[in-house]
């Protein structure tokens, strides 16, 4: 066996977005890897049949990657499924009959259909859709002639948010609903505006009489500067006036209308001038103006998503706990109880974040499996015990050795607090040897770090380092104080928490003091290059990955800066008090710097725009602290394409070999 290497990205594979039938008997997944010569991710679409203890029976290909399927579901009698594709690089929605397994075209979209949502008697499909508008133009330019070989278009814009990070450039126009009858390929618009009148991306509902649609939206024209606003809208499928059902400030979201229709248990919580809005399961009937009760308060956990168990009584609620995903069921009442579902896991990859994808139908949950050593299979659980599993590694994983993963627990310098980590240890560890330890930061910075196999960790640890991983306050899963412990201060005692965490692991005898490295992406490269200003002798060099640096810059440049400026700087704005942005920034530390850096990201990073990287690659070289930039060509804040992500992962062991004392 041998120890994991980097073209190993092109050999493994990870299961994604699994989705129950409706009657609990088969499961759909996707089977992502990546393809050594497009360099590109590819996903085919399988299906699991199991018996009715939830065993499993077989499994086939149902779609090829050349498809490119996403967002497959499963039509009400479970004999259809219903996905998006794309053919010629155009959006395609296909409906896939599964006593014949041929997958056939539905209509045409100009845009990608998303959400889709079948109707109960599965004669038509709901989904959102982008609508274009006619992009604005500068008027007076001569016609340009037949065949000319003009400069691009220029790109113009009137909105606040004009790049999204990933998407790239915003097009004009609005998300709408929209229905298609599944024999006619009818398509009828059911909304209209200039501003979006769906959030496109989140989960469309039917009523029980296939009469009307249940979704999220906030409509306002000035939607760009309220990221933590939606509410809840019902509009007639056969067209005709929306009715808003909820109009407070915040969010209502992610609606499910309970098995008699009368009730909606949906996600969010009111707005409030703090940094994290812990998403929360809330019930109300569903009717225009019902007031809503908290379901989720005796939890204090972030709610992922729930789906209603189907007697009504209860709501099955999947949240982030202490860097892992659980389910809980959730009664009317409030009273919560734990739901045994082993191992749901993340399917970031790249970063051992929580998360992963799941699905319910009739007592049996499917869910992306987690692993430590090799990347999410699928899981099936029945009555509180898994049933069936895919591994989709078992045969690489078999000639992999792989290091072993600890979890830690310290206490914060700054005020005690308990906060947790992980170690991820070389292959082939000696603890009589001395290694070098690389703490690495998460970002977000409400996310997490948890005990999963990641391509990042398993190489830094194949490379002999001792990997140090942790979730400091404002990391979620620890509740909501914890997650907001940062309002008016980040960074701030979450450094403290980094720092008693390499402090207590420095302490074990196989630690290599002179060698202690830094390193963290987005939020994680914030606390990075505040943790070389804070402790400029502490480590022997540092890697800053997709960086914020300046606040201010970040607040006007990022595709989230209107969060930022309004949760994460307290909602004051960079003009009114550019000292509270300046002190709060890690350019700030600048003069502190003598740590050797070095700075990856994306020159089309929309979210942590690479100017601030520049910034600081200009104060070091300025300052004669050694440093080296790497620039991924078009590469956005998630490291583009598979081969970027190696170079991000190569360029740190590199520097970090290069500063290490021999
Ligand atoms: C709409 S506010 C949420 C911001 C978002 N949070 C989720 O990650 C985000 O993109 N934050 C970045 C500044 C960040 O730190 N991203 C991390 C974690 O995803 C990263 O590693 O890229």
């Amino acid at each position: 066996a041998s120890a994991y290497e980097p073209a190993d990205l092109y050999r493994l594979a990870m299961v994604t977005d699994p989705v129950v039938a409706p009657d609990g008997r088969r499961v759909l997944y996707t089977r992502a890897s990546f393809d050594i010569s497009s360099d590109r991710r590819q996903n085919e679409l399988w299906l699991a049949t199991l018996d009715a203890e939830g065993r499993l029976l077989d499994q086939r290909l149902l779609v090829p990657a050349a498809t490119s399927a996403g967002g497959a579901v499963f039509s009400p009698d479970g004999s259809r499924i219903a996905f998006v594709g794309a053919v010629a690089g155009k959006p395609q929605l296909f409906i896939l009959a599964l006593a014949d397994g041929i997958a056939r075209p539905l209509g045409t979209q100009k845009t990608a259909p998303q959400s889709l949502a079948w109707s109960p008697d599965g004669s038509r499909i709901a989904f959102g859709a982008q609508v274009d508008a006619k992009p604005l133009e500068i008027g007076g330019m001569p016609a340009k002639p037949e065949g000319a070989t003009w400069a691009p278009a220029p790109r113009i814009t009137e909105e606040l948010v004009y790049r999204r990070d990933g998407a790239g450039w915003v097009t004009p126009g609005a998300a709408q609903l929209f229905v298609i009858e599944v024999a006619t390929a009818k398509t009828t618009q059911l909304t209209s505006g200039d501003t979006d009148q769906i959030n496109a991306g989140d989960r469309i509902e039917w009523t029980r009489d296939g009469r009307s649609l249940l979704f999220s939206a906030y409509r306002g024209a000035d939607a760009d500067l309220r990221a933590n606003d939606a509410d809840l809208w019902l509009v007639p499928a056969a067209g005709g006036a929306a009715t808003q059902l909820t109009s407070a400030p915040g969010i209502e979201a992610s609606a499910a209308l309970s098995p008699d229709g009368r009730r909606i248990a949906y996600i969010g919580g009111p707005d409030a001038p703090k940094f994290y809005a812990m998403p929360e399961l809330w019930l109300m009937d569903a009717k225009p103006g019902a007031g809503a009760v908290k379901l989720s308060a005796a939890l204090d956990r972030p709610i992922l998503a729930a789906e209603w168990a189907e007697d009504g009584r209860s709501v099955l609620a999947f949240y982030n706990d202490e860097g892992v995903t659980r389910v809980a069921r959730i009664g009317l009442d409030g009273r919560v109880q734990r739901v045994e579902v082993p191992r749901i896991g993340g399917t970031r990859l790249y970063l051992p974040s929580s998360g992963g994808g799941f699905g319910y139908a009739r007592g049996t949950f499917a869910y992306t499996s987690a692993f430590t050593d090799r990347p999410a299979g699928l899981g099936v659980a029945r009555g509180g015990r898994q049933t069936a599993a895919i591994d989709v590694n078992a045969g690489w994983a078999a000639g992999k050795r792989a290091g072993r993963l600890e979890e830690i627990n310290v206490k914060s310098r700054a005020d005690g607090r308990r906060v947790q980590g992980w170690l991820l240890y070389p292959p082939d560890f000696d603890p009589a040897k001395k290694y070098p330890l690389i703490l690495d930061i998460h970002g977000g910075p409400n996310t997490d770090y948890g005990p999963f196999f990641s391509v990042t960790h398993a190489l830094y640890a194949a490379r002999g380092f001792v990997v140090l991983f942790t979730n400091p306050r404002g990391s979620i899963g620890y509740g909501e104080a914890f997650a907001n412990a940062i309002t008016g201060a980040y960074p701030g005692q979450d450094h403290d928490d980094l720092m008693s965490a390499v402090d207590e692991v420095a302490k074990r005898p196989f630690v290599d003091g002179r060698n202690l490295f830094i390193t963290g992406g987005s939020g994680g490269g914030v606390l990075t290059l505040w943790g070389i200003g804070k402790e400029p002798d502490k480590f022997r060099a540092a890697a800053a990955l997709r960086p914020v640096t300046d606040w201010a810059l970040q607040t006007y440049i990022s595709d989230i800066g209107a969060v930022t400026w309004k949760y994460w700087l307290d909602g004051k704005a960079p003009w009114d008090d550019p000292v509270h942005y300046y002190n709060r920034s890690p350019v700030s530390l600048a003069a502190k710097w003598k740590t050797p850096t070095l700075l990856v990201t994306g020159e089309s990073d929309f979210r942590t725009p690479i100017a601030q990287t520049e910034q600081v690659y200009g104060a070091l070289k300025l300052r004669g602290v050694p440093a080296r930039m790497v620039r991924l060509p078009e590469a956005p804040h998630g490291m583009g394409r598979p081969s970027q992500w190696l170079q991000s992962n190569l360029a740190v062991i590199d520097w970090f070999e290069k500063w290490r004392v021999k």
